[in-house]
């Protein structure tokens, strides 16, 4: 081999280019491993990372891509070696240090995890940063005691990346899932995910949102923000957690003191980039067993390199369903 395509993204003064070139190794970043991805796939953050104000690349150019899995074909690091599958996600990838949305791909060994028995390369992709992210939701809510008996826990966001998978993820743990979207189309896929309620998303955004409203969830995972998240809160039940992930939804939220000091709700905040390994590894575990989705490949969509730009733009439209496995073998 001594080219391979890859995803590349360039700005400069004059220009903001997205397009598939041919590469060779020499062109990878400095690394201890390097993988020849089988596999990649679509997050949100990628969709920021191919737009020219999206402010997630830090350089150009620039391969994006936050997920990565594939098969070492070279490791200058004991702790690794050639024929071993993997899975590299986050840290710098696809931001600062040339991602996954390449054929090939050379990084650090502290951001490598093995692929844990019970994951294919390619379910590792259908879970992604998506899986780590709603895993670490699931987590942190059982961490904070939010056990299914408390009530209902609601997902919002629920047909994109992180809401399929929490949605999916909750019900097998036998929690009372409520999934909000805006996809009147969906309500047959998310009760197939194991959602037992659904509600529009409209209803969590109302004109006038109270300092404290009638109490409708003992714990919520939160992929929007903005003012669902507002309203979220003032609606949490006595203890309840919230495990906030995202902001399709805004950025900024109103709120008051009243549902932390009058509830004491806990509001959790959830950063799958810089998630200490050895928590990654433990979630991965979990991923490949207790937490792994029953309905994964129908979560799942496989598509190539080239319907990539498409792809990233749907997602920012929020025009995508659950997840897109890039395959890149
Ligand atoms: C899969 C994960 C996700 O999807 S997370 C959601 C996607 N991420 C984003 O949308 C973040 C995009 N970034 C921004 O919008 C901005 O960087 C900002 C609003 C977070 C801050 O913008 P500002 O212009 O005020 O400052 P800087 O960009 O110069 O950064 C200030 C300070 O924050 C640190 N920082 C920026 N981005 C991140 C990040 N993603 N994770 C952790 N820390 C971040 C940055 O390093 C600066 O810190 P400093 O110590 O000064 O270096
Ligand atoms: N904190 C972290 O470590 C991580 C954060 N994220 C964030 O989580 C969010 C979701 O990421 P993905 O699942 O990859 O994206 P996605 O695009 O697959 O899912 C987003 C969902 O939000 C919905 N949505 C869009 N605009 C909305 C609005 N105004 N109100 C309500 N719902 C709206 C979409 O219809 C879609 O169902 C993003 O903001 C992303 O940046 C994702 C992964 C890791």
């Amino acid at each position: 081999m001594s080219t391979f395509r890859a995803l590349v993204v360039n700005k400069t003064d004059e220009s903001f280019t997205v397009g598939i070139e041919t590469l060779s190794l020499d062109d990878l970043p400095e690394g201890e491993v390097t993988i020849r991805v089988a596999y990649s796939s679509v997050n949100y953050k990628d969709g920021l990372a191919v737009i020219p104000n999206g402010k997630i690349l830090t350089r150009y150019p620039m391969i994006p891509g936050i997920d990565l899995a594939g098969t070492v074909v070279r490791s200058t690091d004991p702790r690794f070696k050639e024929g071993d599958e993997v899975i590299a996600t986050s840290y710098d990838i696809g931001v600062s240090h040339e991602g996954g949305f390449s054929e090939y791909a050379r990084v650090k060994t502290d951001w490598v995890v093995p692929l844990p028995e019970g994951l294919t390369l390619k379910e590792a992709m259908a879970l992604g940063t998506a899986g780590l992210t709603a895993a670490l939701s699931v987590h942190e809510l059982e961490a904070h005691d939010i056990t299914p008996d408390k009530g209902p826990v609601l997902v919002t966001g629920a047909t994109g990346g992180v809401g399929s998978l929490a949605v999916a993820m909750l019900a097998k743990r036998g929690y009372h899932v409520v999934a909000s979207t805006g996809k009147e189309t969906e309500h047959g896929y998310l009760h197939q995910l194991g959602a037992r309620e659904i509600i529009h998303r409209q209803e969590l955004t109302p004109e006038k949102i109270r300092p404290l409203d009638k109490r409708r969830w003992a714990g919520a995972v939160d992929p929007v923000g903005g003012k669902t998240l507002a309203y979220v809160l003032s609606t949490m039940d006595h203890g309840g957690a919230i495990a906030v992930s995202g902001l399709t939804g805004g950025t900024e939220v109103n709120t008051t003191v009243f549902p932390f000091i009058l509830r004491g709700v806990k509001l959790l905040g959830i950063d799958s980039a810089y998630c200490p390994m050895e928590l990654r590894r433990t979630i991965w575990k979990r991923l490949a067993s207790d937490l792994k989705p029953d309905h994964l490949a129908d979560i799942t969509e496989e598509i190539t390199l080239d319907q990539l730009p498409e792809t990233l733009d749907l997602i920012l439209q929020g025009k995508l369903r659950g997840r897109k496995v890039v395959n890149l073998q």
